[in-house]
């Protein structure tokens, strides 16, 4: 579990609570304050481009609803099916923001691999069989560029 402190920033145009990225993990459960500030990319393609992937939208929850984020160990199990959210978390220039963040995960020897159930007979695995440990230690290393991340896990299958 995370919690997370934003303090007010007279000018949050000159900083960003939490650098875009994915979760490593299967699935987040976020709850905050009621302070906005978690925002979410589009996929590219999706609406108005900018930069490299798609632009960034406020996620923007009724009060007191959970917010659920999908992680990397979701797109790998189910092939891709559903893909992880990339998000970021901006500060506001009114009021402070706390966010609890909590992350269900799989053990760290537990072996993660598109799951039998989800894949159609004869599909191509996206992605190759690795422990949660691994995947931790890449994902660490590579501080939240999805991309570079997913081609270690990825099968050379087209
Ligand atoms: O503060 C938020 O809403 C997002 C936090 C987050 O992305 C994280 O802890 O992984
Ligand atoms: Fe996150």
């Amino acid at each position: 579990m995370n919690v997370n402190h934003y303090v007010a920033c007279p000018d949050p145009s000159l900083t960003l609570g939490i650098a875009p990225h994915c979760d490593p993990n299967v699935v987040t459960v976020l709850m905050d304050n009621g302070v906005r500030g978690l925002q979410a990319r589009r996929r590219r393609g999706e609406g108005e481009g900018e930069g490299e992937g798609g632009g960034w939208v406020d996620v923007d929850p009724p009060p007191g609803a959970l917010v659920v984020n999908f992680g990397h160990q979701m797109e790998a199990v189910t092939n891709g099916r559903v893909r992880a959210g990339e998000h970021r978390a901006v500060t506001s220039a009114r009021a402070a923001r706390t966010s609890l963040a909590a992350f269900v995960m799989p053990a760290m020897g537990y072996v993660v691999s598109p799951a039998p159930g989800v894949v159609a007979e004869g599909e191509a695995l996206l992605f190759r069989s690795y422990t949660y440990q691994e995947f931790v230690s890449v994902y660490t290393a590579a501080t939240g560029d999805r991309d570079a991340v997913l081609a270690r896990f990825r099968n050379n299958n087209g």
